[in-house]
């Protein structure tokens, strides 16, 4: 599904926090949202989920305004995985990810043996499987994540938001996860801040600062030393090839 955030202006707390921002993600694309802290990344997401109204523009899914959907339909079209999941819920891993079923059930449904398929199959992919009886307060920061990842596969939208995926995630399972959204058949659009994450895994990125787009395109393109200079304020080295770069990364010299 081709997903479209046309001319988004949100207003919260009296500022636009948000300001006139478009972003287009093509079927299947795997989309990169990055900026520094409190750019507006999250709240652009929250427009394409409905938990934020933007003051102005729309948010198209297949053409369609996401405001035009019901609750249930958003569920079915969109999953969200977020950077920070609740951890206060009493339910069992596996439980847990049966929740991402929900949207699929008819009120008080039980669950079917393509639920548990499905449910099996995301805590296989997210290598979750030998965790399935423990409860979710016991699980670590990158276990839950993966939980939270595992949940959202198995709502099988054909939209996927994530919202700082791999914050909690060791070097392996960053790329782990990654690499599973990558192979995803939907769209997804990520708020990443790791940027050789989001150039090694992203078909675009868009990049915003100050609450505006500043930068949208294929990662080799977009991730100039220059740019990256004035957005995040790093000097950067470029490694290996143009295909591939690399970054690393060096706080700006103080001038005098
Ligand atoms: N409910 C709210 N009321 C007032 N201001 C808010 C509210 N929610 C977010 N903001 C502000 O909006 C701005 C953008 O926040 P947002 O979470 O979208 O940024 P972000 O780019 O995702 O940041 P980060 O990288 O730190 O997660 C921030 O200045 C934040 O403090």
């Amino acid at each position: 599904m081709r997903v479209e955030f046309e001319n988004i202006t949100v207003t919260l707390g009296g500022r636009d926090v948000v300001s006139d921002a478009s972003v287009t993600a093509d079927t299947g694309q795997v989309v990169g949202l990055v900026g520094p802290n409190g750019s507006g990344k999250s709240t652009l997401l929250r427009t394409l989920y409905r938990a934020v109204t933007p003051r102005q523009g729309a948010v198209r899914v297949n053409g369609q305004d996401v405001r035009s959907l019901t609750g249930r339909q958003t569920a079915r079209t969109v999953a969200v995985m977020l950077q920070d999941a609740p951890t206060d819920f009493d339910l069992s891993v596996e439980e847990t990810v049966m929740l991402g079923r929900a949207p699929h059930h008819p009120t008080f449904g039980r669950d079917t043996p393509e639920d548990l398929r499905v449910v099996d199959e995301a805590m296989a992919h997210t290598e979750i499987t030998e965790l399935a009886d423990r409860m979710v307060a016991t699980l670590s920061g990158g276990q839950r994540q993966r939980l939270m990842l595992a949940r959202a596969l198995a709502q099988q939208t054909p939209v996927l938001v994530l919202d700082e995926p791999s914050n909690h995630l060791d070097i392996s399972h960053q790329h782990e996860l990654m690499s599973t959204v990558r192979g995803l058949d939907g769209t997804v659009i990520a708020a990443l801040h790791d940027l050789n994450l989001a150039s090694q895994y992203c078909d675009s990125v868009v990049v915003l600062a100050a609450s505006r787009v500043v930068a949208a395109g294929p990662p080799a393109e977009v991730f100039t030393p220059h740019l990256i200079r004035t957005t995040f304020g790093v000097d950067v080295r470029i490694l290996g090839d143009t295909t591939e770069p690399v970054f690393a990364f060096r706080r700006l010299e103080q001038p005098g």
